[in-house]
């Protein structure tokens, strides 16, 4: 059942206590209480989203945007991004960041977007972590365990769209096709045609190999967004074994004692806020922190998991010393960059923001029948390219991508202005918007306290764009997306760039350019990152326990030791999925 105080809880205690309720924590929370013999508490520190329709429309309309459901950080100064700052969203809220709409940016929402990772992400997990439990092959099952593949919201024939057979068609999380057409389709679709060395048709990029350019596949069904809460939580709340609190956040993690010299954690302390009755609650089996890739590490460092030298300066006793935790931060750095295009009115997504009444009635149209163009998510196809091995910086820089199935950079067109830089969109006209993001980063950044408050922000320094590699790739991608916009295909309807972006010409202006307009993809990982049972790097074992403690794993995007070259939250579905299936390995229940 759903309980809104900790005063509610009917229980004292809990075989599993998972904290945090995102792709990680609301799959492995609900898959745990599959066991009717063993009860489950699940901790979420933000609300409800039942019907909030800006969690449920996966397109959006501006003015249902609330903060709400966001956290709400900022990054420090991105030395990379010329000095700024950035908001730096993250989920609060039942089903976490696959829940939210990114609420300063209107009018997309999350992005929904459904990737698997390549084969060579995967195969660099188990190789790394020394567990071929974790490659490409061995988990197959929970790619498909995980998905349903649906049809798309207008029902048409997808068949050249994508590989139905390599998808599952029982499991929780609804996933289908754009169900909407777009009058950019037969354009970028006919650009592949026109260039197909370049920018190869990939018909499914879920199969293994990501490169080229397809149609994107988004969490989405039956014209609505599936999350970890609609996908996993909320069908298993009517169970008597499993009970979910909201509005409530776990403030430590409480050392219950040693077993032959290892600590064990088995406490989990939690509040309603800063000056509240603070509970404590001790699991029988295990606690599971998935409180995120900002969150987990902050949670472990003020419990004393951390560099004690960081948690001495803030009163904190270190009970395991692990300089690990909150280092390893990665993320992708995204570009939006605008055209004017020749179409008519309200051909494309920016008559959506321009002409309120028919948001209006596009709002009402999918209200009544889930139909329509707000059905979509942000883009109809989007691509993953690799730079070409003789590109000039494998003279001074080793690769940092998985292999060649993970691409270098990710291309995203949309049909309208987008822009997440904080550039006004123009009140008049029609726009195309590519997007250019950096997938293989060798950036990394670091997650550190600000003070010994669970209610503070931790300090997130993403370096963004803080390499040659990364910066050189931006600029790469935005030369590349330039190459693709000028086949054949967009001739006539491409017109001009917008901006500030029109006058970026030279590589030294490119970059620039990316540098004082990226943003984020809003993909932080690999803050507690798995290594191999043997290694001292690294803060988890390859079966996600938390290494030098008793009782304790993290479960949610933190343990990738390398971002995906991929949207991350089905990579974060599998991992959970995966890892209910070795916990459950091991409880004897
Ligand atoms: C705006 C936006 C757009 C995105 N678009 C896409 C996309 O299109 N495709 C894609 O693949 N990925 C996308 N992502 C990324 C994806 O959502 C994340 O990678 C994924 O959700 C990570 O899962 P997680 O379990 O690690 O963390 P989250 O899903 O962020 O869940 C963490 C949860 O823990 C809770 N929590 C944190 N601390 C505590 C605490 N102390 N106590 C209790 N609860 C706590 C949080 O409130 C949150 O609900 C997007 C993310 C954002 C923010």
């Amino acid at each position: 059942a759903l309980y809104t105080d900790p005063s509610q809880l009917p229980k004292k205690t809990y075989d599993y206590i998972v904290i945090g309720s995102g792709a990680g924590g609301g799959t492995v929370a609900a898959r745990l209480s599959e066991l009717s013999n063993i009860n489950v508490l699940l901790i979420e520190a933000g609300g409800n989203v039942d019907g909030v329709l800006g969690t449920e429309i996966p397109f959006f309309a501006p003015n249902q945007i609330g903060t709400a459901l966001d956290w709400n950080f900022t990054t420090t100064a991105q030395a990379g991004l010329d000095g700024r700052s950035i908001l730096y969203s993250r989920g609060f809220g039942l089903g976490g960041s696959t829940s939210i709409s990114e609420s300063h940016h209107p009018p997309f929402s999350d992005f929904m977007v459904h990737n698997r990772a390549s084969q060579d992400d995967w195969n660099r997990f188990a190789k790394v972590t020394g567990d071929s439990g974790w490659s490409w092959n061995s988990l197959q099952s929970y790619f498909k365990k995980m998905e349903k593949l649906v049809a798309p919201a207008d029902n048409h024939n997808t068949q050249g769209e994508i590989t139905p057979s390599i998808h599952g068609t029982s499991g929780p999380v609804d996933v289908s096709l754009p169900g909407f057409p777009l009058v950019t389709d037969s354009k970028v679709i006919g650009a592949t045609a026109d260039l197909p060395t370049q920018f190869p048709f990939n018909q499914d990029m879920n199969s293994g190999n990501t490169i080229g350019i397809g149609w994107v596949q988004f969490t989405i069904g039956g014209g609505q967004r599936a999350s970890s809460y609609t996908s996993y939580i909320k069908p298993a709340l009517s169970r008597t074994n499993f009970d979910v609190l909201i509005n409530t956040q776990a403030t430590k993690l409480i050392s219950t004692g040693t077993q032959s010299g290892t600590p064990v954690f088995r406490g989990v302390q939690f509040a309603t806020s800063a000056t509240a009755t603070k509970y404590v609650l001790n699991a029988t089996r295990e606690v599971i922190v998935s409180a995120g890739a900002v969150k987990t590490p902050q949670l472990l460092k003020l419990s004393g998991i951390g560099p004690s030298a960081e948690l001495s300066k803030y009163g904190i006793t270190t009970i395991v010393n692990n300089a690990n935790v909150g280092a390893n931060l990665q993320d992708h750095p995204l570009l939006s960059s605008q055209y004017s295009v020749n179409t008519t009115a309200q051909a494309t997504f920016d008559a959506i923001s321009q002409n309120a009444t028919f948001a209006g009635d596009l709002v009402a149209q999918w209200e009544s029948s889930h139909t329509g163009e707000l059905v979509l998510g942000p883009a109809n196809q989007l691509g993953w390219l690799r730079l070409p091995s003789t590109s000039s910086i494998f003279t001074t820089t080793t690769d940092p991508s998985a292999g060649p199935t993970s691409g270098h950079y990710e291309l995203i067109f949309t049909d309208g202005f987008v822009s997440f830089a904080g550039i006004t969109a123009p009140s008049t006209g029609n726009f195309f918007s590519l997007f250019t993001n950096v997938v293989s980063p060798s950036s990394r950044g670091t997650v550190t306290l600000k003070s010994s408050s669970p209610f503070d922000s931790p300090v997130i320094d993403p370096g963004l764009l803080n390499s040659d590699f990364d910066i050189f790739t931006m600029v790469a991608a935005i030369k590349s997306g330039q190459q693709f916009l000028a086949a054949k295909s967009f001739s006539g309807f491409i017109l001009e760039p917008v901006g500030e972006y029109a006058n970026a010409i030279t590589d030294a202006q490119l970059e620039a350019y990316a540098r004082k307009f990226s943003t984020t993809v809003w993909h932080p990982t690999s803050t507690a990152s798995m290594t191999s049972t043997s290694s001292s790097a690294g803060v988890l074992n390859p079966d996600l326990t938390v290494k030098g403690t008793i009782g304790l794993r993290v479960v949610d995007a933190s343990a990738f030791p390398f971002v995906p070259a991929a949207h991350p939250q089905t990579a974060v579905y599998v991992l959970a999925e995966r890892a209910a299936d070795l916990i459950k390995a091991t409880c004897n229940c």
